[in-house]
């Protein structure tokens, strides 16, 4: 195996972690980690010397989460997000793998700048940091970038996307698609086609209409959904699409599934919870791309999660500085922070509502995610001999959500003042304990 595919970080740790319920079945039984491996999984097992010991309290036990989507801003804009504030935050949130997206400065579209992101990520060891590559030079969407070269480097890049850009041009993303296949990667698409979302900065419906917001609408991203499900049938390899946000969406992946096409999706956790209504106070911490749709559109994506239509949950974590988020609506940056609310939104609107139970919150949250990519040593079951990539959730707490306490060096997140249920008590990369009662270890 390449260092790649067994995780960034060389380090490996052992733990105990006491009373705790794997999947939230039956009883409580401890867990073993020794040197990253899960040795033993029982009851009153003795803690080897040197072993970390977490008190699970008869929290609930998953495999740690793998986040396909997450803006970490470095290299460029350290003054929002670094790799070392993203990966606390990662951590914090439950998440052992994060992708890192290519829209840096400069761009990730060569293996120097994947390769460096790849090797920072493992020296701060609190998350896997894999970098998604490019898949045109400069996201310019004209010319290939090497993807080659970047999977072939130490960082071993797995996934490319041009994300905040869509790949629009057709006969690139079908180059794209042909080259991904023999190299064995996979491409994710922000699906925007750019002639329909001109000067677009809300939701194309009766909100954006009442409030003078020029409108997004859901055919721009439908469009280029469906025609990228077209191309991946004809090169015979797979599509991942990034932040599916409508009805449509759902419905053109069911439809894809049926004809044996091999497409994969994503849904943003502000998707699944919030809508255009929240647009009302012109407030730009609201400002997303795509954008809030409307409530059948969340219904739909709640559905298609909890069916399997939509695989996974990703975050698309996006920190903005204060002055891109403070300004007026149509001058804001979109995008909006993920990693350390996802769990909390994942279980207000999948969990009580008894859309998923904690097996499925493992299927979205890491199984599937890691199985999209192609990662081998995480989203694997909880059992012996499999790594030591564990959160560790308490099903029963609550927390108010204030941005000036999350380890982002940004506050755009849109849960201000909300209280959300469950939380993160402890994160073990590899049986290395990364975050623990709310701090991180590292
Ligand atoms: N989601 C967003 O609104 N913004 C993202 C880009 C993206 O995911 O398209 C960002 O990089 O800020
Ligand atoms: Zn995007
Ligand atoms: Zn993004």
């Amino acid at each position: 195996m390449t260092a790649a595919a067994t995780g960034p970080s060389a380090s490996s740790g052992s733990v105990l972690i006491a009373d705790v319920r794997p999947y939230g079945d039956g009883a409580s039984v401890d867990v073993l980690v020794v040197d990253g491996v899960i040795t033993e999984i029982g009851h009153d097992i003795a803690a080897p010397a040197g072993a970390d010991r977490i008190e699970g309290g008869g929290a609930v036990l998953l495999p740690g989460f793998v986040d396909l989507h997450t803006h970490l801003r470095e290299p460029g804009r350290e003054d929002t997000e670094t790799i070392r504030t993203g990966s606390a935050a990662a951590a914090l949130g439950g998440y052992t793998a994060v992708f890192a997206m290519a829209n840096t400065d400069p761009v990730a579209d060569n293996s120097t700048v994947t390769d460096n992101v790849w090797r920072a990520g493992r020296d701060i060891g609190l998350v896997d940091v894999h970098p998604v590559g490019a898949v045109t030079v400069g996201l310019e969407g004209t010319q290939l970038a090497e993807m080659g070269m970047m999977a072939g480097g130490v960082a071993g890049v797995r996934m490319f996307s041009d994300d905040g850009k869509c790949v629009h041009d057709p006969l690139i993303m079908r180059r794209a698609l042909e080259y991904a296949k023999g190299l064995g990667v996979l491409i994710a698409q922000h699906a925007e086609e750019p002639r329909l979302t001109i000067g677009a900065i809300a939701h194309e419906g009766p909100t954006a209409a009442r409030l003078g917001l020029t409108g997004w609408p859901r055919a721009a991203e439908e469009s280029i959904v469906v025609r990228d499900a077209l191309l991946a049938r004809d090169a015979g390899t797979r599509v991942h699409i990034c932040h599916a946000s409508t009805e449509g969406t759902v419905e053109l992946l069911r439809w894809a599934r049926g004809q044996g096409i091999d497409i994969t999706a994503e849904v943003t956790p502000h998707h699944l919870l919030l809508d255009d209504s929240r647009l009302t106070t012109y407030d730009a911490v609201n400002k997303v791309n795509p954008p809030l749709r409307e409530e059948r559109d969340k219904a739909a994506l709640r559905q298609a999660l909890a069916d399997g239509i939509v695989d996974c949950v990703a975050t698309d974590h996006a920190p903005h500085a204060a002055q891109e988020k403070c300004c007026e609506f149509a001058q804001a940056r979109p995008g909006m922070l993920g990693l350390q609310t996802a769990l909390s939104i994942v279980v207000e609107t999948m969990v009580t509502t008894g859309l998923l139970d904690w097996r499925g919150v493992a299927r979205v949250m890491s199984e599937r995610p890691a199985e999209i990519v192609g990662l081998p040593d995480q989203g694997r079951p909880i059992a012996v001999g499999e790594p030591g990539n564990l959160a560790v959730v308490d099903p029963d707490t609550s927390w108010v959500v204030e941005a000036d306490r999350l380890a982002s060096l940004s506050q755009n997140t849109p849960y201000e003042s909300m209280t959300l249920p469950a939380t993160v008590t402890a994160t073990v990369l590899r049986g290395v304990v990364t975050a623990r009662d709310q701090e991180v270890t590292r």
